[in-house]
């Protein structure tokens, strides 16, 4: 032990040396100069416009007075236990709908320019609401039908029981899905399970409890949608389990198809989409419809609309779209169209997917320039993984180069936390066959952390990532986007992207057409270290890493520039003074 003497001389000596600790505080500073020099949106910040910098300082301000606000978040740390109207910024994306709807930054995130929408499932670009209006018109009044997977005689079987829609020829035999002797069976050629929906929604009991009543919608629409939509009942409930929020979702886009799977709202949906899409400032989306099911009906149920069909009334919308978008000066609001990637699910068998494949390459020789990529989906915790089908996707793969046409693949890939490829088994990972596939980019990647191996090689092979933080979230990958492994795979150096997967099902019950918006918006709030540099950034990237021809690419990116220059002097026009006046805390320098 030292005396009180040496003692005393010690701490002195201490005190001399924090005064003296300049040295550190200039390391610490070198330090971090050296990770922002090499941030991940470095490019995007050396390009910045002058008037970028307070653009940033405006986001900024704002993020953080929201964060403490407490209309909206009220995030002060506090002995106190805080009331049950306080929020995490960043929290739970369905339990924060109602106050991203008033706040600043989600305008401004409304606003900023896009770029292109890589990774959305063709029917859920809209919600129910703008549905169910249809499925009760006229042309279907006669012909769309309902059935349920249980009779509806008990209030039990309201909560179990699956619902499916369809168009179907107006003789159809008629069944009560109400009687308790309802036969559901869909299989059996001598049973009908169906029941006009104009008949089920009158027979609808007024006592049934829903979540969530739109406005315009009726008892049992509401009913039905919420058989489709992501709500915080079913996902955020404490006995939900991963696989359970999956079959959930499952049950949902199987009852959802039927609501936009017939000619004349497969046709009203594709300008509308594209509607939705300029509202939320994306310029180009590439759209991937499930298309195993070979056709869809006409609205009377007697015609089926082949693949060949549905894509010609793709063509003929987005061309219809063009025209008045042309006529009205506005054609740079959404110059390229769309483009389509093929999708079937992974569950199927070998010869299944053979054809599979080869009605792909059919399309693709049909329409050279809508179609534009290959993916599978479904539940990547279930099989079968991408190596399953190793063969036949090289097969394929050699078929596409010797015919001289292009189908890259764009596999979902990662989304995962298991990452076994639907086995027990780590090395069925999705993720190593993305990559030796030559995936042009991966639907996901969630997982890809887990392989420092992989990280590099997909960065050598410039295989990009159509991150989907929402969907992660509602799927139960992460609890939030806070937990959300975005900045992490951004600070590896993987190219990335934004995307909404299935907006209209994850959106809640509000009547909005933003999709991408909220993806922007959770990134921002997700992070500290989100700048507005990293938006521009992702931005870019969803044109770079898109389908587009090179020169479209390079007209897409000159059009982009030329928005978020509108965009930043917007912020300044609408939140500078507003953003000055703030007194929040002495704001970080993420510049
Ligand atoms: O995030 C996803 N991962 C995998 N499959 C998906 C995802 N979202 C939708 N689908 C699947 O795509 C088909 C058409 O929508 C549906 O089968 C749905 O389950």
């Amino acid at each position: 032990m030292s005396n009180p003497e040496e003692t005393k001389e010690l701490l002195a000596e201490s005190i001399r040396t924090a005064q003296s600790s300049h040295e550190y505080r200039q390391d610490r500073g070198k330090l971090l100069a050296a990770e922002k020099e090499g941030v991940w949106y470095a490019g995007a910040r050396a390009q910045a416009l002058p008037s970028e910098p307070r653009t940033q300082e405006i986001v900024l301000r704002i993020r953080e007075s929201e964060r403490i606000d407490p209309t909206l978040y009220g995030n002060l740390p506090s002995e106190a236990v805080p009331d049950s109207s306080t929020r995490d910024m960043g929290g739970r994306f369905l339990a924060n709908k109602s106050r991203i709807a008033e706040s600043r930054l989600f305008k401004i995130a409304q606003r900023m320019p896009k770029g292109c929408h890589l990774h959305i499932h063709f029917n859920s670009e809209l919600p129910p609401e703008e549905l169910f209006p249809h499925a009760r018109g006229s042309t279907v009044l006669q012909t769309m039908h309902v059935r349920t997977t249980k009779p509806l005689s008990s209030r039990e079987n309201f909560a179990l029981a699956e619902v499916v829609l369809s168009v179907l020829p107006k003789d159809t035999k008629n069944s009560d899905c109400f009687a308790p002797e309802y036969n559901p069976d869909a299989k059996d050629p001598n049973n009908s399970p169906w029941m006009l929906w104009s008949d089920f929604r009158k027979s609808f009991p007024s006592d049934v409890d829903c979540e969530e009543t739109p406005e315009g919608l009726d008892k049992a629409e509401c009913w039905a949608r919420e058989k489709m939509v992501v709500t915080r009942r079913n996902t955020y409930n404490d006995v939900q389990t991963h696989n359970g929020a999956w079959a959930c979702f499952n049950q949902g886009t199987r009852a959802f198809k039927g609501l936009v799977n017939y000619e004349s709202v497969y046709r009203w949906y594709i300008g509308k989409a594209i509607d939705s899409m300029v509202r939320d400032r994306v310029m180009y989306a590439e759209l991937r419809p499930m298309l195993m099911d070979k056709s869809i009906p006409s609205d009377d149920g007697t015609r089926k609309l082949d693949l060949k069909d549905q894509m010609t009334i793709i063509c003929e919308e987005v061309q219809k779209k063009r025209d008045a978008m042309e006529k009205q000066g506005e054609l740079d609001r959404f110059p390229f169209g769309l483009k389509i990637i093929y999708c079937t699910p992974r569950s199927i068998p070998k010869p299944k997917m053979q054809s599979e494949l080869n009605d792909c390459i059919q399309l693709k020789l049909q329409f050279p320039d809508l179609i534009c990529g290959f993916d599978l989906v479904g539940a990547e915790d279930r099989p079968n993984s991408i190596g399953f089908y190793a063969d036949l996707l090289v097969g394929f793969a050699a078929t596409c180069k010797s015919l001289k046409i292009s189908i890259p693949f764009m596999f979902h890939a990662g989304e995962s936390l298991l990452d076994t490829g639907g086995s027990f088994n780590p090395d069925n990972s999705n993720l190593y066959d993305a990559l030796l596939l030559n995936c042009k980019r991966i639907g996901h990647g969630y997982a890809l952390l887990k392989h420092p191996l992989l990280i590099e090689r997909y960065k050598k092979q410039d295989i990009c990532l159509e991150l989907c933080p929402i969907s992660n979230e509602l799927l139960h990958l992460c609890g939030n986007i806070r937990e959300h492994p975005f900045p992490a795979l951004l600070a590896a150096g993987l190219h990335c992207t934004l995307n909404a997967d299935n907006p209209g099902l994850y959106r809640g019950a509000t009547h909005d057409s933003s999709s991408l918006s909220y993806e922007f918006y959770q990134v921002m709030v997700g992070d500290t270290r989100m700048t507005i540099h990293g938006w521009k950034q992702l931005a870019q990237w969803s044109i770079e890493h898109s389908c587009l021809s090179a020169a479209d690419k390079e007209r897409g990116l000159k059009i982009f520039q030329k928005d978020w220059e509108e965009f930043c002097v917007w912020v300044d026009d609408t939140y500078g003074g507003y953003a000055d006046n703030l007194t929040s805390p002495a704001l970080p320098n993420l510049s």
